[in-house]
């Protein structure tokens, strides 16, 4: 199997090709994609440890309090750790060919540019100035509600989760649930994800092939289902900035 490893300084364009499409393929297919072993362990041990660090965050929330579920999780402050900066800048620019294509499946005409500084450029002159990488912590019967990550007019269209902890090992349960709402037509996936591995997913909603011809627009949310035992840790990277 192909490692996507980014951050081995010829980021994405080392990537073998063939994983891209894979890539698109199935968020076209399905509105999300696994992408395995983005991280190694140590890198998700590195990041996990952030946690616990007084700086670098803007805010913790407690999910319990906003009626999110339960858990806690912190945004990140300018400037993001290295890593997850260079994972940002990268991962979106291989996401603005499939993020386009939605939106012109979808009839909307708002279109992405090629390099994240310039769209973040276009959150920051409409007061989205906020960053929303966050880390997020969970801990026994702790869960997050299914839910959609707009946090202003500008949305990218899609985000990923970075899983840090080991499924069996770390935690059991907390398993990753994304659902879709298709006129009275609910469904929901499990995505059964390991250390290190990506999981892109569509923020809000995604096009589906029209009943007749065309594409109509499908309503995505996700969550986590209650973890039944020890500690999980995720990376959220979302591509826009928040009012
Ligand atoms: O912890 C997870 O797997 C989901 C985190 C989440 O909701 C997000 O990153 O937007
Ligand atoms: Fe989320």
């Amino acid at each position: 199997m192909h490692n996507l490893r980014l951050f081995d300084n010829e980021a994405c364009e080392s990537a073998p090709p063939c994983q891209w499409t894979q890539m698109e393929h199935q968020l076209d297919e399905h509105g999300c994609a696994r992408l395995p072993g983005l991280l190694d362990a140590q890198q998700c041990r590195d990041l996990a440890a952030l946690y616990t660090r007084e700086d670098g965050f803007r805010s913790r929330i407690v999910m319990a309090r906003h009626g999110f579920g339960r858990g806690e999780y912190r945004y990140f402050d300018y400037p993001l750790p290295p890593l997850l900066q260079r994972l940002r800048e990268q991962l979106y620019s291989r996401l603005v060919p499939v993020a386009n294509r939605w939106n012109q499946r979808m009839g909307l005409d708002v279109r992405y540019p090629d390099r994240l500084q310039d769209f973040l450029a276009r959150c920051h002159a409409h007061g989205q100035l906020r960053p929303t990488p966050l880390i997020l912590q969970y801990g026994e019967g702790d869960y997050n509600c299914l839910h959609q990550d707009v946090y202003g007019e500008h949305v990218f269209p899609l985000q990923v989760v970075l899983l840090l902890s080991r499924p069996g090992q770390d935690f059991a349960g907390g398993e990753f649930v994304i659902t879709q709402a298709d006129g009275d037509r609910q469904r929901a996936d499990v995505m059964a994800l390991d250390q290190g591995d990506a999981l892109v997913l569509a923020v809000r909603h995604r096009p589906v092939p029209g009943r007749r011809s065309g594409y109509r627009r499908a309503a995505m949310r996700h969550g986590v289902s209650r973890v039944r035992s020890g500690h999980r840790h995720t990376v959220g990277l979302i591509f826009h900035d928040a009012l």
